[in-house]
């Protein structure tokens, strides 16, 4: 906390368990007003439990909570939100079925009388015009016809509407991890023109440039604790992963195929987004890492999503010559399957490997479970426990492990890496390579410019058409960026 700062909101030896597993070991943690905190750690570190416990809607098994100098008896989402907590966590929370205004009403039951459709619709307009000016959202949408970074940008303003209740601390659980660098960047700035006004928040990412550029101060949590807690100025990104326990794998530099000509080995795709008019098929070869571009929502998705399909049926416009696994970009909707276990979320799309005789092996899948949670360190004490009870960056490691583990020639990936802890993440580039190396070819779509050195050749994407064919040399941010904003020819 800042020495200027009085406090907003202090947790002592805060402790919990979910079953064996300990995930608050007896955090301690201070917040002044008009403050801003990054908080980060490894995947399963805590930091959404102890979040959950800081918005009411998770029990700490011990340790106090105390906000603005009150220790608020009988605590829950309702009281937090009383006194002006407000909450964006990893999986969102907007009902699918309902459109965004109508899900602003449900915020703000005090909305009422015949034209409460139009005052909701208007709330949440001004908000995410002030947030993300140019957001194309409506407000009689349905939410689930909403690509995962625009339910991410209407979750995120409906955290600042007001009505009867103030805004005094907002949780930002990795809010940028499906939104576009632009998009971000709206975000980030929106957030210190409020810390300005005097709103506290706590900043949750796994971007350590993020954090570090935009919070005031940051602590550091590592299986269940706290291990470090000072001003962003006392950081750098090395300090940071150190403090997190994460060895820094450091992606290798030296790519095979660096300017080697394309098209030496199989066609593996061939596809034309639906709106691109003249020249402009994405094409793939065998042993290739293809990049797709771009603004979120700019077709990347469509595209993606079509291959998978050309696997299986014909798809004009799309060749595919091999089979195809994907990794789905919005898990909570297209990934996980929410009634299963780690160990079957992983086995599904390796069935017929898995199988002995007419039945599913347990021993196989088991065994498949166990070498990929060892190999990308998903962290659960039992791969037989269900998907939920991993933490969010775990169980997108399950989905990888779900598409790597099959024997698929073709990996499709949807901005895989969405809350993969930046240690994880340096040792999946480095798997993708060894893949890539031994013939597998991938086609990646990413919202992280940096993900894009990975790739030996990036196409951009804007209003649903290819705008740019960037081989890895020729590949630098500001031609991305510049590209995104260009229109189509
Ligand atoms: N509902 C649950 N049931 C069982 N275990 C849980 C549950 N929720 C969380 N856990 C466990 O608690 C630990 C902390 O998880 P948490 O989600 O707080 O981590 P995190 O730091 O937010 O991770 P990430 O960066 O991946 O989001 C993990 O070991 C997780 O598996």
């Amino acid at each position: 906390m800042t020495a200027t700062s009085p406090e907003l909101v202090r947790l002592n030896g805060i402790e919990k368990h979910f079953g064996a597993v300990r995930a608050l070991g007896g955090v301690d943690l201070a917040l002044g007003r008009g403050e801003c905190l990054g908080l980060v750690g490894h995947n399963g570190a805590g930091k959404s439990t102890l979040m959950h416990i800081l918005a009411g809607t998770a029990v700490a098994d011990r340790g106090h909570l105390a906000l603005g100098g009150e220790v608020p008896s009988g605590y829950s989402p309702g009281l937090a939100k009383k006194l002006g907590v407000r909450c964006v966590f990893q999986e969102l929370s907007l009902c699918p079925n309902l459109t965004v205004a109508e899900n602003t009403r449900i915020f703000h039951p005090s909305l009422t009388g015949f034209n409460w459709r139009r005052k909701a619709g208007r709330l949440i307009l001004d908000k995410l015009d002030a947030i993300f000016p140019g957001h194309g959202i409506g407000a009689s949408d349905l939410v689930q016809d909403l690509p995962i970074g625009r339910r991410q940008m209407v979750e995120v303003a409906r955290a600042f509407t007001m009505t009867d209740e103030p805004v005094r601390l907002v949780i930002l659980d990795e809010p940028t991890s499906s939104l576009d660098a632009h998009t971000a960047g709206q975000l980030l700035g929106f957030m210190r023109r409020v810390v300005a006004e005097g709103v506290s928040f706590i900043f949750i990412s796994h971007l350590l440039g993020e954090v570090l550029a935009n919070c005031d101060r940051i602590a550091v949590m590592r299986d269940g604790r706290t291990v470090a807690d000072a001003s962003a100025a006392a950081f750098d990104r090395d300090k940071l992963v150190a403090a997190m326990g994460d060895v820094e794998v450091h992606a290798r530099e030296a790519h095979r195929g660096e300017g080697r000509a394309r098209g030496q080995s199989p066609l593996r795709v061939r596809a034309r987004p639906k709106r691109q008019s003249g020249v402009g098929d994405l094409v793939a070869h065998e042993g290739e890492i293809i990049g797709l571009a771009g603004l979120a929502g700019h077709g990347q998705t469509e595209l993606l999503l079509a291959i998978f399909s050309a696997a299986t049926r014909a798809v004009t416009g799309v060749e595919v010559t091999a089979s195809v696994a994907l990794v789905a970009g919005d898990r909570q909707a297209d990934g996980v399957f929410p009634l299963w276990s780690i160990a079957e979320n992983i086995g599904v799309c390796s069935l017929a490997s898995l199988r002995e005789g007419l039945l599913i092996s347990r021993r196989r899948e088991d065994a498949l479970a166990a070498l990929w949670r060892d190999k990308i360190r998903i962290r659960t004490p039992d791969v037989h426990d269900n998907i939920l009870s991993l933490s969010g960056g775990n169980q997108q490691k399950a989905l990888f492990a779900r598409a790597l583990g099959s024997d698929a020639r073709i990996v499709l990936m949807d901005d895989p890496m969405r809350g993969v802890d930046v240690g994880t993440k340096r040792e999946v580039y480095d798997l993708i390579r060894q893949e890539a190396d031994s013939g597998r070819t991938f086609l990646w779509y990413t919202t992280e410019t940096d993900e894009l050195k990975q790739c030996d050749h990036v196409y951009v994407f804007r209003n649903g058409a290819i705008v740019a064919d960037l081989t890895r040399n020729e590949l630098t941010e500001e031609k991305v960026i510049q590209s995104s904003f260009a229109e189509a020819s």
